[in-house]
């Protein structure tokens, strides 16, 4: 006897979004998180993700603006690069990762930190306007934090900081927030993750979502 199920796509997807907005509490999201708001539960397939969700300053908004104008998107994980769906960039945005740049692991070195913070140190010239995901690594959230402490750094138009885990990723999220060093989407707590990450920047990358 052959299993049935859905075996259309965009109909999984509708369905999803459906249950999602059925079951999840999203009533305190504007119109233009919301959606955002509804791909991250869905890529974390937990509807009880939606309370620690959170948007500051009007960062959708702030990240579609800049996708729009050409920004590119800086990920701290090449699984955050590789989800992100090119045919929804408004402006063919480049989507650079340099975790696996050869000059990351010296960098490391003479830091005394992890490759993920290091690799941030090759964001700078393409940090001013960028879209930042850091849906890994809390160390690399950490380091960006700490380049923005130097007002000469450049700055970004909006970081989503969705890292995941236990040590360092629900410190650096708060940090994040409470520092508003910029525009951006959070998932408080340990939860987060490159899938995470990664739906929150293909929604705002459409606008007709
Ligand atoms: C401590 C680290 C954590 N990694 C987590 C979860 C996942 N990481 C995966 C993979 C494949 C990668 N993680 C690295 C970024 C690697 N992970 C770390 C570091 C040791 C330190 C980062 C930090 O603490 O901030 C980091 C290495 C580094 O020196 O920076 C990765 C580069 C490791 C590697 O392959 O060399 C690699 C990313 C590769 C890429 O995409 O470019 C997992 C898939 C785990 C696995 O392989 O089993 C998973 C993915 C989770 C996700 O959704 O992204 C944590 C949980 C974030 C953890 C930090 C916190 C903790 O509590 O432990």
């Amino acid at each position: 006897m052959p299993y049935v199920y859905e075996t259309d796509g965009p109909a999984i997807y509708r369905e999803s979004f459906a249950i999602i907005r059925r079951e999840a509490e999203l009533s305190r999201f504007s119109p233009e998180e919301e959606p955002v708001a509804v791909r991250m539960i869905h890529a974390a397939g937990l509807v009880a993700l939606a309370p620690h969700v959170h948007f500051r300053d009007d960062a959708v908004a702030r990240a579609r603006t800049a996708l729009e104008a050409g920004a590119p998107i800086l990920c701290d994980a090449r699984m955050v690069a590789e989800g992100i769906t090119r045919k929804r960039l408004p402006a063919d945005n480049a989507v650079i990762c340099t975790l696996h740049d050869e000059r990351v692991p010296g960098l490391a070195r003479e830091m005394g930190n992890t490759r993920s913070a290091a690799a941030l140190e090759l964001w700078r010239p393409r940090l001013e306007g960028a879209v930042v995901a850091i849906g890994n690594a809390p160390t690399a959230l950490f380091h960006l934090l700490n380049m923005l402490e130097d007002p000469d750094c450049p700055r970004p138009a909006a970081i989503v900081g969705c890292p995941v885990g236990f040590v360092g990723a629900a410190e650096s999220k708060q940090a994040l927030w409470e520092s508003g060093a910029a525009p951006c989407a959070i998932v408080e707590g340990r939860l987060g993750g490159s899938a995470v990450t990664v739906a929150a920047i293909n929604a705002m990358a459409d606008r007709s979502e």
